[in-house]
């Protein structure tokens, strides 16, 4: 049982077009592991580094609205909805801290392949100054960065104590090991353009808005 004064709280960045399992359901076993409180889910509005996505930013919301309705341990931020600029985390996490303090145990959650291409975003050396990294095994993506360089940096800041990431309030990188779900949202775009059944990709409520706003076809 891990207890500390602060509650350790997550936010989950993405893109969500749309929102599927393979988004939800390794988050669900990562939050039972490490003990967090809350996983706060923040839709972007210009991804930095892809194409603008197919669904507008007011669909991608509802959308991801209609997945957690029954699961009390998600909440929405539509923040970054609300900028028309680049959604660069780092300025989404200064902003968070600004509101929250700096003492506030607080997590940035991302997917393997997100992991191995993080030195590529925006003052990405700022991030673990402002929240801990915790990672989501995902198929296909191996755990080992592309330069002796990089996965010098994860080496001196990884951790597998849970009790450290609730201890400080930033500055950890926890790979953790969730189930692993084959999904991703370009799949399914591409499954729903040809028809095909999506049924176990995407919770019913988010297939139905889907289908009833004739997304992705
Ligand atoms: N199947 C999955 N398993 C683990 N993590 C995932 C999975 N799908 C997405 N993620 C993670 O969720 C976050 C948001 O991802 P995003 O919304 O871009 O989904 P995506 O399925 O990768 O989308 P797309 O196929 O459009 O690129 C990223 O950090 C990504 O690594
Ligand atoms: O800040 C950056 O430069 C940056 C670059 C790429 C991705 N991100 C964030 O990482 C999260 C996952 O991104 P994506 O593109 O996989 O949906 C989402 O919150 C993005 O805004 C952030």
């Amino acid at each position: 049982m891990v207890s500390s004064p602060l509650p350790l709280c997550a936010i989950y960045g993405g893109t969500f077009d749309p929102i599927h399992y393979g988004h939800l359901k390794p988050v669900e076993a990562l939050a039972k592991k490490v003990a967090l409180h809350q996983i706060t889910i923040m839709p972007n509005n210009v991804p930095p580094h892809r194409p603008q996505p197919e669904a507008n930013s007011q669909q991608r919301k509802a959308m991801v609205e209609l997945a957690i309705a029954d699961n009390p341990l998600f909440r929405l931020d539509t923040r970054e909805l609300e900028r028309s600029t680049p959604s660069y985390t780092v300025e989404t996490l200064e902003q968070v801290r600004r509101e929250q303090g700096s003492q506030q145990p607080l997590a940035f959650i991302i997917g393997q392949d997100s992991l191995l291409s993080l030195q590529r975003w925006h003052r990405w050396e700022c991030l673990l100054d402002l929240c801990h990294l915790l990672v989501c095994q995902r198929p296909g993506y191996t755990v080992s960065m592309d330069t002796a360089g990089q996965q010098r940096w994860l080496d001196n800041h990884s951790t597998t104590s849970v009790e450290e990431l609730h201890a400080a309030p930033a500055g950890k990188i926890y790979l953790a090991q969730t189930p692993l779900y084959d999904i991703s949202a370009t799949a399914i775009r591409q499954r729903l353009e040809q028809n095909l059944p999506c049924d176990e990709f995407v919770p019913a409520p988010v297939l139905q808005f889907i289908h009833r706003h004739n997304l992705y076809r």
